[in-house]
């Protein structure tokens, strides 16, 4: 058994069981949920010792753009759900703490409202491609004219997913809801209007139609992400879209390592899914990672917290990355190397 989670436990007391459902559950049995938390516990850090790491040094970059640490909050739709102020609490929450934010399709907030509440701090903005190429087209433009610094393409839509949690597969939103990145077409015809003949080849849209460096989200395999990068992808984000697409597929621990070889430094290499921790966040540095992504730990800060939650949640990872990074005998990120992680032993059990 896993410990469970305060902040989770929290977060259940302040939502209505549908919301906590919605936000906390995956696809099938949750096998490749719980794996992904559980498989950054079945690596343990080999640290080094008798290094001198007073100057210790967070700061990084993401295609270019500076971050205070090498963490950001994965796109998540909806935000509105667990507080009132949305994903203005969540983006001015990754403002304060220095950490990237991702902005959702299906945020409950435009990007450009996103943009004015960061007041300059950088965020970048999640789309699929819709069947309609137009409508995308005017999505990502006005994503770029709200400033985002580069655009999540997520390619993880290719059938609709069945959350086992509700009765249908679905979670449905309650009323009243506002979804303004999608306004000119509506969330169900969204939802049901991605692209799903997308290949490699269209990635190439996007920047075409905006000059931004595309980011692409939801890849599990080596082969798939060298040909990402190939296609001029800067970054891909290793996800399993928090195992809420279908049950079954290998958790991005298990992964991160064979991309980050296949990418071979021609983009950068982000990861999400399951990481709870300082630890959780070095291991997947050390394994090439360049900055993790948090998908439901912040949500759970702001609901049970308040944006001054999710803000002080973020400031706790990077102090908790710092700490274990110390101990692990490195100052900074990059000197986090693959020969601090090992298989741990005996096998985790929480
Ligand atoms: C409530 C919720 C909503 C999500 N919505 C989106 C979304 O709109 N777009 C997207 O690309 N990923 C979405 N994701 C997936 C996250 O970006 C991310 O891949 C995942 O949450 C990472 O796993 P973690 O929650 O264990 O950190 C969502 C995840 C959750 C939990
Ligand atoms: C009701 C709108 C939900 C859009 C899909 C958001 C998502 O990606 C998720 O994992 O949930």
């Amino acid at each position: 058994m896993l410990t469970p989670d305060p902040l989770e436990s929290a977060a259940r007391e302040a939502l209505s069981p549908e919301s906590f459902a919605y936000i906390a559950g995956g696809s099938g049995d949750e096998v490749t949920l719980r794996a992904n938390t559980a498989a950054w516990r079945a690596y343990a850090l080999r640290p080094h010792v008798l290094r001198d790491v007073v100057e210790t040094d967070l700061t990084t970059t993401v295609v270019g753009t500076p971050l205070a640490a090498p963490i950001g909050i994965a796109p998540t739709a909806m935000h509105k759900l667990v507080h009132q102020d949305g994903e203005l609490a969540t983006a001015r929450a990754a403002a304060a703490a220095g950490a990237l934010m991702t902005v959702s399709m299906f945020a409950n907030h435009s990007y450009a409202d996103v943009a004015e509440a960061m007041d300059g701090a950088p965020f970048w903005a999640q789309m699929y491609l819709l069947r309609d190429h137009g409508l995308t087209r005017e999505l990502a433009v006005r994503a770029k004219e709200a400033g985002a610094r580069a655009l999540v393409v997520c390619v993880d839509g290719a059938a609709v997913p069945r959350r086992s949690r509700f009765a249908g597969g679905a979670f449905v939103p309650p009323k009243g809801l506002a979804f303004p990145n999608v306004r000119e077409i509506g969330l169900t015809k969204a939802i049901t209007g991605l692209d799903r003949a997308m290949t490699f080849d269209d990635l190439t849209l996007f920047p075409e139609w905006t000059g931004l460096p595309i980011v692409v989200k939801g890849v599990q395999r080596g082969d798939d992400a060298a040909r990402c990068a190939a296609a001029g992808a800067a970054g891909i984000v290793v996800s399993n879209h928090g195992a809420r697409q279908f049950d079954g597929c290998t958790p991005t621990a298990a992964v991160l390592g064979e991309i980050v070889d296949a990418v071979a430094g021609n983009a950068e290499v982000y990861v999400d899914g399951g990481i709870r921790s300082g630890s959780d966040g070095v291991k997947a540095l050390a394994l090439g990672a360049r900055a993790v992504f948090a998908g439901r730990p912040p949500l759970w800060a702001l609901a049970a917290h308040g944006e001054a939650g999710a803000t002080a949640w973020l400031h706790d990872f990077a102090e908790d990355i710092a700490r274990v990074l110390a101990f692990c005998g490195c100052r900074t990120p990059g000197e986090a190397t693959r020969d601090l992680v090992a298989r741990a032993w005996p096998p985790p059990h929480g």
